[in-house]
């Protein structure tokens, strides 16, 4: 497994990353990108700190030390200790950053266990298990194609997704973007997929592919959006912006110009039915859904703490109206918290006996997050309310001697002085309304999918598991009870009628 000196050495390897116009020589010196490879760095420092090791690695099949989602689950205790090894690594970032190196464990962790699905790649499958498990390479996620233009079928829109566009003798020639990569410049790998479409037309299928290809491959180029640790470094300090300053995970489009692929990298080629079906058939959803929520249960944490201390801050937490609030900000992260703890010890049986984290609670959470964050920063713009604004620009005015005295004076709280009060409420404004913040509700909210799929893949979810027959028997069996005539089931009494 990478160190964190390791991790940071890794990514001064060449790789092309453009932001504000220019290029970025080295990500981890440059200030739009150095602390949030920090905070990468310090979580694989975590791996070999003997204290956290029992609770975040183990001993895979092959005798490598790995981070415990990274090995073949077989076990309800594997998935507990998976979930508690995704915490205890998200606790590092208070569960905002997303597309941590485990998250993408959700694929590369089943990777030895599903090798079969890969017809015709399966040693590619088995040798990049391998790999992920004993060096933990940082793989970021792209199967979303560029919107453009959704009204258009997909074969008028097939110049922007990534194709195969030339088959060598080793390996293939791939052009194309994908919207986005989540943290891509401070990666290791690129995971490129396309799921869904079956054909772009006239037979063409060379979409179907699924593939790895490391971030500095000649041809391959990030076009980064804006950078909210640089505005943060740029308009003012840690006390302005606690979380963009550390945590930003930069989303990067990622450009494919005519890229080498070599075969050991390829998992799928000319394949609809592999690339298309690899989401559910693999159970990458169940999994992703798993570490989504075990993610999700650790920012609620925080953000129950949060509002605790902030309506302390303001004097408001006696009020009844406040604290039912905060009791359903506690109900939401119970609830989350239930279902990551469902989905390891009520797992379903996937391929070759392999534990799946169960579908049952991973739609649930799918479908229910989106709303549950969104709902959470509500609560504490009407609670918190205009204390969110109340706050100087920046932690410099604390440091001018002639404004000084009326912040000490006018910005304090309930038993908190005006430093602290401040910081407290900037912290909460930089997790739900900065521009960091601003892009955290949109990943809640679309990151498993668009708000229609997600519902969608539930109901399907329902009639593939046999739990949509089993509703519409329960509704069978109440309505067979009674007919035009009355009851045909003895067990209630007719009615009486009187001449
Ligand atoms: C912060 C952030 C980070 C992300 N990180 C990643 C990442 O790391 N990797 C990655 O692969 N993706 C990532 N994504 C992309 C994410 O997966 C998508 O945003 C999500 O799947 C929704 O897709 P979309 O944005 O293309 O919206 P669309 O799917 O285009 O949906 C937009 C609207 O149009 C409707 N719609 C779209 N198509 C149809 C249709 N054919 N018929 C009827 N209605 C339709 C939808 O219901 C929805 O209301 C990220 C997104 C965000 C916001």
């Amino acid at each position: 497994m990478l160190t964190g000196k390791e991790y940071l050495e890794s990514l001064n390897d060449g790789r092309v990353v453009f932001l504000n116009g220019e290029k970025i020589d080295d990500v981890t010196q440059h200030p739009a990108y150095r602390n949030s490879a920090q905070s990468y760095a310090r979580m694989y420092d975590a791996l070999h700190d003997p204290e956290k090791q029992d609770v975040l690695t183990t001993i895979n099949e092959y005798g490598d030390r790995t981070h415990k989602f990274f090995k073949t689950p077989r076990s309800v205790e594997d998935l507990l200790g998976a979930r508690d090894a995704i915490v205890e690594w998200s606790k590092l970032n208070f569960g905002f950053m997303g597309r941590t190196p485990d998250y993408k464990a959700s694929f590369l962790g089943h990777l030895e266990g599903y090798s079969d699905y890969y017809v015709g790649f399966e040693d590619n499958a088995k040798a990049w298990y391998r790999k992920a498990a004993r060096d933990l390479p940082f793989v970021n996620h792209t199967v979303i194609n560029p919107q453009m233009d959704r009204s258009k079928s997909l074969h008028e829109n097939k110049d922007v997704f990534v194709r195969a566009v030339k088959e060598l003798d080793n390996g293939i020639i791939v052009s194309g973007a994908k919207m986005v990569g989540t943290a891509a410049a401070l990666t290791n790998y690129n995971f490129v997929a396309n799921y869904g479409p079956k054909e772009l037309g006239n037979g063409d299928i060379s979409h179907a592919l699924i593939f790895l290809v490391p971030m500095n491959a000649p041809g391959l180029k990030m076009i980064s959006r804006q950078s909210y640790e640089l505005q943060a470094y740029t308009n003012g300090s840690p006390f302005d912006y606690p979380l963009s300053s550390r945590f930003d995970e930069n989303d990067a489009v990622i450009v494919l110009d005519n890229v080498f692929i070599p075969w050991e990298d390829v998992l799928a080629y000319n394949n609809v039915e592999v690339s298309n079906n690899f989401v559910a058939e693999t159970h990458f959803v169940n999994r992703f859904s798993f570490h989504g929520c075990a993610r999700l249960g650790v920012k609620l944490d925080f953000m129950t703490g949060l509002l605790m201390k902030a309506t302390e801050a303001s004097g408001t937490n006696g009020f009844r109206g406040v604290q039912a609030n905060i009791g359903e900000v506690v109900a939401l992260r119970n609830m989350i918290w239930s279902l990551s703890t469902a989905m390891a010890t009520n797992p379903d049986v996937g391929r070759n006996g392999v534990l799946v984290p169960g579908g049952v609670a991973a739609t649930a959470y799918r479908v229910l997050a989106p709303e549950v964050w969104v709902k959470v920063k509500k609560i504490f713009e009407q609670v918190v309310a205009g204390g969110l604004i109340q706050l100087p620009s920046s932690a410099s005015d604390f440091l001018n001697p002639e404004i000084r005295p009326y912040l000490d004076q006018y910005y304090k709280g309930t038993g908190v002085t005006a430093v602290e009060r401040v910081k407290l409420l900037k912290m909460v404004w930089d997790s739900i309304g900065t521009e960091f913040g601003g892009r955290h509700e949109l990943y809640e909210v679309n990151y498993a999918g668009n708000h229609e799929n997600i519902r969608l893949e539930a109901m399907y979810h329902s009639i593939g598991s046999g739990n949509a027959a089993s509703h519409k028997a329960l509704v069978d069996e109440a309505m067979s009870d009674y007919d035009l005539n009355g009851w045909t089931n003895a067990t209630w009494k007719e009615k009486i009628t009187t001449t």
